[in-house]
């Protein structure tokens, strides 16, 4: 699914209402209708009081429309106008008209803190205060009734975005945005959905179609794209009935050093999982044992150092090289990376260590090889990239590092963003129970061993970020977020896999009807 700019999603308004001949009004009247049933299929004709709070613009508009197909439906429903200036938009006033035909319980007019009403923890907060015409910082008044909503117990749901928040530019000001319980947003979800500042004012969200003009929004480039299922079901590569262990890929992970051998337990054993052919492991010598116990599938050669890595030598041509996790920062590691980065041609993922080594030593930034896949989380990213002054900087710092250096670069976190060079993509799989060690070992072999299968690095990226991701939505499944390990993750690729392609479960399925 395409993510848009506040900018992209006016210009879709205005072709839709030209391309589909109908008024503005139109457009308000089918979202706020999208609006009503989501809210009716829920309450299903509930006496809870609903208190919509409209602003003087288009969020409000949609905010007065629902009121009125609420009050035509007999929904207990008191709206208020957040007068916050005297503009009214056209179709706010359109709208404001017609709901006084439907109730004798005019819209109440605030204009202050002594006009906020009193709501009980049971009841629903409507906020359509201000969506993606935001321009300012809320303030004064408006900001104090913001907190006032924030402090109630009830229910609160936003329209289109919670007030207050910018759909695709920094906060200004924590303390003036909605924090919504749910959001229903119009046609796609906002950039501020998916980010670690923002994020948390959406929690959740739905995302109600209000048939924009489908050419504008397939031509149109969006500001980033959201991996889901169907995208990920794209990315796969069918398997060849006639193919052999070498048609999968040799893949070489580096990785190691004493104390730290799990590392590169988990991602060798990871890159067999995900599907590559073979897998050799280097290791520093005190691994050797360990790593031919563990994983006798692996093949297995040692440094000649017996605690950490300082010679890369290997007697083959690999289809992918993984490195950096638990390799440490030994001198000699360091002049390792350097060689291998020099002579090499071979794509590679560089994680953890390998990408701490890198910010240490500026002089590997030139020897980075193209396209790589550089895996860092944020603390490895900011050693690597420097300060950003927000998330929206951030990703501005990362995109230009990427076309610099023309890499791949995955951003870990919640929403774990691959940038390659000015473009996102969202990753939407994945939960808390995945924030245990070792998880960024297994994401570092699974994408290594889709390299290694033939995904080019932004796909082998992108699609094993989301199958990382998947198995780590099935573990939780099984055993709730705490139990979760990076091995448990490991060990349900295979259903990623098989869930990837499922058909969805009936309701007679679900609940056991068969
Ligand atoms: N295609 C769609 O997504 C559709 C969206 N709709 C709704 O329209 C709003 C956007 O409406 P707009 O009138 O452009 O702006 P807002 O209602 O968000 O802003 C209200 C108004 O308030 C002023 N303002 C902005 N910031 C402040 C502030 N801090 N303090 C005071 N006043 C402020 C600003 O001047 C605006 O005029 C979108 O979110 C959807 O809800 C359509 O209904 C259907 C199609
Ligand atoms: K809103």
């Amino acid at each position: 699914m395409k993510i848009f700019s506040a900018e992209q999603l006016y210009e879709a308004d205005k072709i839709t209402i030209e391309k589909q001949q109908i008024t503005s009004e139109d457009l308000m009247e089918r979202a706020g209708t999208q609006l009503f049933q989501w809210l009716h299929q829920r309450l299903n004709g509930a006496p809870v009081p609903i208190h919509i709070f409209c602003g003087i613009g288009d969020n409000g508009g949609d905010g007065l429309v629902v009121g009125r197909l609420l009050i035509e439906h007999g929904y207990n429903v008191v709206v208020y106008v957040v007068n916050c200036s005297d503009k009214r938009s056209k179709n706010f006033l359109l709208n404001y008209d017609k709901i006084k035909n439907v109730t004798k319980n005019w819209p109440i007019l605030m204009k202050g803190e002594n006009d906020f009403p009193k709501i009980n923890s049971e009841d629903i907060i409507v906020d359509a205060i201000f969506g993606i015409g935001l321009n300012r910082c809320p303030g004064g008044w408006v900001k104090k009734l913001i907190q006032y909503l924030n402090e109630s117990k009830a229910f609160k749901l936003a329209i289109d975005i919670p007030s207050g928040l910018y759909s695709n530019s920094p906060l200004e000001d924590y303390e003036a945005v909605l924090k919504a319980n749910h959001t229903l947003t119009f046609q796609a979800p906002k950039l501020a959905f998916f980010l670690p500042e923002t994020a948390g004012f959406v929690s959740n969200f739905d995302v109600l179609d209000i048939d924009l003009d489908l050419e504008f929004l397939y031509n149109t480039e969006p500001i980033a794209q959201l991996i889901s299922k169907p995208e990920a079901q794209r990315f796969y590569q069918t398997r060849e009935k006639f193919g052999h262990k070498g048609t999968y890929g040799h893949a070489l992970i580096v990785a190691g050093s004493y104390g730290k051998m799990g590392a590169a337990v988990l991602s060798t054993t990871a890159a067999f999982r995900i599907g590559a052919g073979m897998v050799t492991a280097f290791v520093p010598k005190c691994g050797y044992n360990i790593l031919q116990t563990a994983i006798p599938e692996a093949m297995v050669i040692t440094d000649t150092e017996e605690e950490f890595i300082s010679t890369v030598s290997f007697d083959f041509e690999p289809s992918a090289i993984g490195i950096g996790m638990g390799i440490g920062k030994n001198k000699a590691t360091v002049a390792a990376l350097k060689k291998l980065f020099k002579d090499s041609e071979i794509p590679f993922v560089i994680d953890a260590d390998a990408l701490n080594n890198i910010s240490e030593n500026k002089e590997l930034l030139k020897l980075l090889p193209k396209n790589s896949v550089l895996t860092p989380h944020p603390g490895e990213l900011k050693r690597l990239i420097g300060e950003w002054k927000n998330d929206y900087d951030k990703l501005e710092e990362v995109k230009k590092f990427s076309e610099k250096h023309e890499v791949v670069i995955v951003i870990k976190g919640a929403y774990t963003i691959t940038v390659y060079g000015d473009k996102l993509y969202i990753n939407t799989s994945g939960n808390p129970g995945m924030a245990t060690a070792g998880s960024g070992d297994a994401l570092s072999g699974v994408i290594t061993g889709l390299l290694s299968q033939g995904y080019d690095p932004l796909l082998a990226s992108v699609f094993g970020i989301y199958m990382h991701g998947c198995a780590g939505d099935i573990t939780a499944g099984q055993m709730g977020y705490e139990a979760v390990m990076a091995g448990d993750i490991i060990d349900n690729l295979g259903e990623a896999y098989l869930d990837l392609f499922a058909k969805p479960e009936t309701d007679n399925e679900a609940n056991g009807k068969n």
